[in-house]
This record gives structure tokens, C-alpha cells and sequence, in this order.
């Protein structure tokens, strides 16, 4: 499975685009959240939205969904076809509500399904979503008020959502679950009102810092190399092999 950030920017950054990944295994393109840089980060990496298989989203702020417009009117008006978009089942309604229908309703346009190939995924259940890729959505905690599912990749691979400090879960899936690699979201500096700070990352046991890398950073990222532990950092555009 390889691993490519389009970008690895918090919500506010203007270094580095929104912190959204492509999965790619077998061929089969997954992008795991679809933020409001994501169309112009594609672009510059050379990736058709047309080239993508599916889109998976997180949760609904901008920095992770603020893409499906376009990417929804790109497939419907320049490729005649509905993009494949999973997501939690309990998203379904506050994406098209509160989110995309202001900018897509239209006659034959009056619900999420209408513009996507709509795949909802239940929180805590495998599914498998092409040869030899399968994930598992976790609920985990973010913003009171605000749904955000995290991702197991393959069984063995933990994509953070935006989420504030879980030592428990952490621990819970390298001890039990079999987690070997672990890409987390940090906020560099600050209270951790609704992110995981970088001292908190730091307060977990050597070898899980070492199966971990960062990402959703801040613009001064680079006065943090160094400072992090075991954890490094993913660096936007780079391709993993994971
Ligand atoms: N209670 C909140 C809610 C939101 N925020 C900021 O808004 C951003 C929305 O995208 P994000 O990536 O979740 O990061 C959030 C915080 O920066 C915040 O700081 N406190
Ligand atoms: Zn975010
Ligand atoms: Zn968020």
C-alpha cells in the first residue's frame, strides 16, 4: 500500500494544504478526506479528480470536506459519472445539510446520493472497499457536538482523524490490535482543546512513537524537526510505501 499526502497543513496553514492522503493499493485510488485545497493540491501533483476511485471522508470541517463540491460537479459536468464517497452513516446527513447542499442543490440535485455513489460505513466494522484494501472506521473524540471517525487501514495501519489525546486507544490497538503503523494528527504548540498536542505524542512509550508520524501541522512545522521524539514528520507529496 503506498501512502502520498496531497497535504499535510492544519486547518489555518497556508505552507501546506489541507491535510488530506492518497491511499493507493492494487491501483485502486483512495483519497481520505477531500479539504478545500484538496482540488488545486491534485492539480499540482498531476492527479486528475477523475483518476481517483473513491473518496473517504472523516468528519465535516472545510479542511476535510470543503473539496466536494467540485470534485462532485467535476465527475457530474466534465465526466458524466457519480464519484464513490464513503463515509460514516451518521454523516450522511449533516454533509449534505449542513454542508454541501447550500452549493449543489439543483433541479435532480436534492440529496447526497443524487451527487455521489453514496457507500456509509458503520463505525467499529470491516469493509472491504477494493482487492486487498479494507478499513474500519473508530469513532474518536474531536469537538463536542461533532462526529470524526479515525481509520484502520488493512487492519494494521491507524489513521488518525482530528482528535484530541487518546493514550488508551493508542496503546489499545499497538498492544492488542496488531497496529503497526500510525499517522497522527499534532498540534505543535498550545492547549489541546480539540487536536492531540506534540507533548502529549511525546508522553507515549518509545515504541509506539516509533510506528508514529505526524501530520496536520502548523506553518512553523520546521522549527519542530528535531523535537519530536521517535515521530517524524510526513512531508507533503512524498509517496510512502506503508
Ligand atoms: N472548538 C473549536 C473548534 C474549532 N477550532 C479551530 O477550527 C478548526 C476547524 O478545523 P480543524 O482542523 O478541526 O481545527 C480546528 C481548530 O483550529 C477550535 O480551535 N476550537
Ligand atoms: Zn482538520
Ligand atoms: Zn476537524
Amino acid at each position: 500500500m503506498k501512502l502520498q499526502m496531497i497535504g499535510t497543513g492544519n486547518a489555518f496553514a497556508k505552507k501546506y494544504f489541507n491535510n488530506n492522503a492518497l491511499i493507493e493499493q492494487d491501483g485502486f485510488k483512495l483519497l481520505i478526506d477531500c479539504g478545500i485545497t484538496a482540488p488545486l493540491a491534485l492539480y499540482e501533483l498531476g492527479i486528475g479528480m477523475e483518476e481517483l476511485d473513491a473518496v473517504l471522508i472523516t468528519h465535516t470541517h472545510g479542511d476535510h470536506v470543503g473539496g466536494l463540491e467540485e470534485y462532485g460537479f467535476q465527475m457530474k459536468f466534465k465526466h458524466g459519472r457519480k464519484p464513490v464517497l464513503y463515509l460514516a452513516d451518521t454523516l450522511v446527513e449533516p454533509l449534505w445539510n449542513h454542508t454541501l447542499s447550500g452549493g449543489m442543490t439543483q433541479e435532480g440535485l436534492d440529496k447526497l446520493e443524487d451527487a455521489f455513489e453514496v457507500r456509509q460505513l458503520r463505525a467499529g466494522e470491516v469493509q472491504e472497499l477494493a482487492p486487498n484494501l479494507c478499513v474500519e472506521l473508530l469513532r474518536t473524540r474531536h469537538i463536542a457536538g461533532k462526529k470524526s471517525y479515525s481509520v484502520i487501514l488493512n487492519r494494521d495501519v491507524f489513521y488518525s482523524a482530528d482528535m484530541t489525546f487518546d493514550r488508551e486507544l493508542l496503546e489499545t490497538l499497538v498492544r492488542d490490535r496488531g497496529i503497526r503503523r500510525i499517522f497522527h494528527e499534532v498540534q505543535l504548540e498550545g492547549p489541546g482543546q480539540v487536536h492531540t498536542t506534540l507533548d502529549e505524542l511525546l508522553s507515549l512509550p518509545e515504541e509506539i512513537q516509533e510506528m508514529t508520524k505526524l501530520m496536520h501541522y502548523a506553518d512553523n512545522k520546521d522549527r519542530f524537526e528535531g523535537r519530536a521524539g521517535k515521530m517524524g514528520f510526513l512531508e507533503q507529496g512524498e509517496v510512502y510505501s506503508i
